[in-house]
Formats: C-alpha cells, sequence, structure tokens
C-alpha cells in the first residue's frame, strides 16, 4: 500500500475528544497535521483561508495562531537558466513530482511534526522562482499542507492524521486557472492553455488523481461545500486545545451540571 489509512485514528479522536471535555486532549497528536490536495484551482487555498476564518484564526497574531498554513508551492526547487526559459514559455512541467523538492519539503515537514518553528520560502508565480523573504511557521496545534501532489511521497503521506481530497469539476477548474493566472500570475492565454493541454492535465491524471484513493475526506465543489467545510472545522474544534477562558467555561458548566437541583 502506497499510503497507509488515518480512518481508525480520525474515528478515535472524534469518539475519544468529541466532547471536547475529557483528559484526551493530551492523546491528540501534536500537531495534528492535514493534507489537503486536489487539482489546480480547485479551491484547496480557499477551503484552508476558510477554514482558518472560521475557527477564527486570521485576526490572531500568526506566532499566537493555533492553526497555520503551508503551501507544497514554497518547495518547488530553484531552477537553471534553461528550466527558466522553458517556464517563461509555459513549457516548464511544474505538475510532475520531479519539479519539487522531495527532500527539502520532508525534512521541513518532519520539523514541524516535530512541533519545531520552521523558516519557509514564498513563490513567485511571476518570476516562477523562491521569493527572497523566508515566512516562519510558529508550532501551532494543527497544521494544514496544501499542495496538488502532497500525498504522492509515501513518507509525507503518511505523516497526516487527516487527508483531505478537494475535488471540483475540470472545466470550473480551468476556467478558474485561466482567470487566476492572467490576474495574478502574469501569464497570457496561449501560454495557460498550451501549458494546461500538454504538462497540467496530463500530470494530474497521472500523479494527482490516482492519490485521490488515500484521502478521508472527498470535499465536492470546494469552498462551495459549506457543509463539508463546517463539518472539518467543527472536528478541528474538537482537537484545539481550550484557552483558558473556553476551559474556566467548560468547567464552570460542568460543575453546575453535577450540582443536585
Ligand atoms: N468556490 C469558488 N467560487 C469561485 N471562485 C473560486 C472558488 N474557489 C476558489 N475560487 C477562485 O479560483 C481560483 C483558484 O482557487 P484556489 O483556492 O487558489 O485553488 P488552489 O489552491 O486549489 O489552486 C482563485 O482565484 C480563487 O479565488
Ligand atoms: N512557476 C509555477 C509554479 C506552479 N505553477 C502551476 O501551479 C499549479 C499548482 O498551484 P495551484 O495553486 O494551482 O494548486 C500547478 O498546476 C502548476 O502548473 C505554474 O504554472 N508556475
Amino acid at each position: 500500500m502506497h499510503c497507509k489509512q488515518n480512518e481508525l485514528v480520525v474515528m478515535a479522536a472524534v469518539q475519544d475528544f468529541g466532547n471536547g471535555r475529557g483528559n484526551g486532549f493530551d492523546r491528540v497528536p501534536r500537531p495534528f497535521v492535514i493534507g489537503v490536495a486536489g487539482g489546480t484551482a480547485s479551491g484547496k487555498s480557499t477551503v484552508c483561508e476558510k477554514i482558518m476564518q472560521q475557527l477564527g484564526q486570521t485576526d490572531v497574531d500568526r506566532r499566537q495562531r493555533q492553526v497555520a498554513i503551508i503551501s507544497q508551492d514554497s518547495f518547488y526547487k530553484v531552477l537553471d537558466e534553461k528550466e527558466k526559459d522553458m517556464a517563461a514559455k509555459g513549457q516548464f512541467n511544474f505538475d510532475h513530482p520531479e519539479a519539487f523538492d522531495a527532500d527539502l519539503m520532508l525534512e521541513t515537514m518532519k520539523k514541524v511534526v516535530a512541533g519545531k518553528t520552521v523558516d519557509i520560502s514564498t513563490y513567485d508565480y511571476v518570476t516562477n522562482s523562491r521569493k527572497s523573504t523566508n515566512l516562519s511557521v510558529y508550532p501551532a496545534d494543527v497544521v494544514l499542507f496544501e499542495g496538488i501532489l502532497v500525498f504522492y511521497w509515501r513518507e509525507l503521506c503518511n505523516m497526516f492524521h487527516m487527508k483531505l481530497f478537494v475535488d471540483t469539476d475540470p472545466d470550473t477548474r480551468l476556467c478558474r486557472r485561466v482567470l487566476r493566472d492572467t490576474k495574478e500570475r502574469g501569464r497570457d492565454l496561449d501560454q495557460i492553455l498550451n501549458q494546461y493541454t500538454n504538462l497540467v492535465k496530463p500530470a494530474f491524471e497521472e500523479f494527482c488523481l490516482p492519490t485521490k484513493k488515500y484521502a478521508d475526506v472527498i470535499i465536492p465543489r470546494g469552498a462551495d461545500n459549506t457543509v463539508a467545510i463546517d463539518l472539518i472545522v467543527q472536528h478541528i474544534q474538537e482537537l484545539l486545545r481550550p484557552t483558558p477562558r473556553e476551559a474556566r467555561r467548560r468547567h464552570n458548566s460542568d460543575s453546575f451540571a453535577g450540582r443536585p437541583h
């Protein structure tokens, strides 16, 4: 088997910690790492953003956040001159596993799992290179790792305690990619369509789609699927350590519930 299944872990977490009141918090892995895979422009980042928003994390200082997001795109290899030239013409295959620095990705994720702060490059799609500024990702209770091929490498896939696959209709994805890449990634229509037809679509079918079977939860329609997102948020809330205020509130309501009438 390529990547082990986690349903039992997830079910145990739901059963043991579902009421958020037991001492079971100590037995939830810290951080609880969630892999979010799916084709290009399926809505992976948008789903992660929605999860962060609903958990009230977006207004919190990055150092204090209980949930962190890491993008697999931060681990694209540095291109040589010839590859840069190909990339500028939309002829470099960014959808092949070889395009990623798998060693760096694994090394970084091992540190994340060990609860360490990691410095991660941000990626510039206009220049097809890593930006000079790094982003620190601080230890968090839950880490979302999103990207087209996050379930492709067995060792990486096995690090996830929960695996989500964002499953959006391919025509919708292509339309969104055209709009996004012209507006935000400095691409023209010809280049986008050539790259999509010759490289993106075949690689999706060969490398990304076959990893859907490792998902614990498949999210049809991506970020439009508010029911799925609500359920995932509810589950994450149950995994997060209660803040001191929340712990007091729960303690008080337990004591009150225990009193004779
Ligand atoms: N449900 C949606 N409805 C409309 N546009 C969406 C939706 N989800 C994502 N988008 C847009 O589609 C593009 C790709 O979404 P994104 O979340 O970046 O996908 P991915 O991370 O899978 O590449 C973005 O421009 C985003 O704003
Ligand atoms: N320089 C680059 C790097 C990546 N891509 C494309 O991005 C896609 C992955 O990002 P998503 O947000 O869409 O998941 C992938 O399909 C690459 O083709 C690129 O065009 N240029």
